[in-house]
């Protein structure tokens, strides 16, 4: 069963809406950057209200180890997500698994051999150097081979993931714009026909 995470939660009823959904994890946005950011304060009270056993993954992009042991410190972690150009070394020196973002737009995309230790890949849209959460996808027929448990992202949403489950076979999906009114801001019913079209391929 292909697994699934909601990233970019912001409200609490938004993550209530993926659990009952059925989604496997649930992202929270510490890149200041993003229009998903949440505090510390927000990012807690959200985690309270999710059910037993939904993984709530930490994802940054380019923070200091300082600011990674803050947010572990305050809030409840079980996973890291590494957005940005962070190092292996950097990734792993937290006693979290962790997964780093391979950028595989633009000419030269990133090597998941420089990840060999990471619990799991995550490929997704962005060009080395930008941002993710921006909704596009990436030519999947250029999805290198992994040998680790990986996840795909970028631009996914009810209506492509079926083809992109079938075709590459990921160990999971994230999502974030695609199942959004506005960003930051879940649609119930995105979600649950996203967690359908998943599930059906
Ligand atoms: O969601 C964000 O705001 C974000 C900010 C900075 C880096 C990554 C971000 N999100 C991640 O990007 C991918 C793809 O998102 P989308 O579905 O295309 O909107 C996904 O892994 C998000 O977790």
């Amino acid at each position: 069963m292909i697994r699934v995470k909601i990233c970019g939660i912001t409200r609490r009823e938004d993550a209530l809406a993926a659990a009952h959904a059925g989604a496997d994890a649930i992202g929270l946005v510490f890149a200041e950057r993003s229009s998903r950011y949440i505090d510390h304060e927000l990012a807690r009270s959200i985690c309270r209200v999710l059910p037993p056993f939904v993984t709530r993954v930490g994802l940054f992009m380019d923070a200091s180890a300082e600011t990674v042991r803050s947010t572990l410190e305050g809030v409840p972690l079980d996973w890291l997500q590494f957005h940005g150009r962070e190092s292996q070394d950097f990734c792993r020196q937290f006693g979290r698994p962790w997964m780093k973002a391979l950028a595989m737009g633009g000419d030269l995309p990133d090597d998941p051999a420089d990840y060999d230790q990471a619990d799991a890949l995550l490929l997704d849209a962005h060009a080395p150097g930008q941002a993710g959460g921006s909704g596009e996808t990436f030519d999947w027929s250029r999805a290198p081979r992994v040998a680790r448990p990986w996840v795909l992202a970028g631009g996914l949403n009810p209506d492509n993931v079926g083809a992109a489950c079938r075709q590459l076979s990921p160990d999971a999906v994230d999502v974030s714009s695609g199942v959004e009114v506005r960003p930051g801001v879940k649609s119930d019913k995105l979600i649950r026909d996203f967690m359908k079209a998943v599930k059906h391929g």
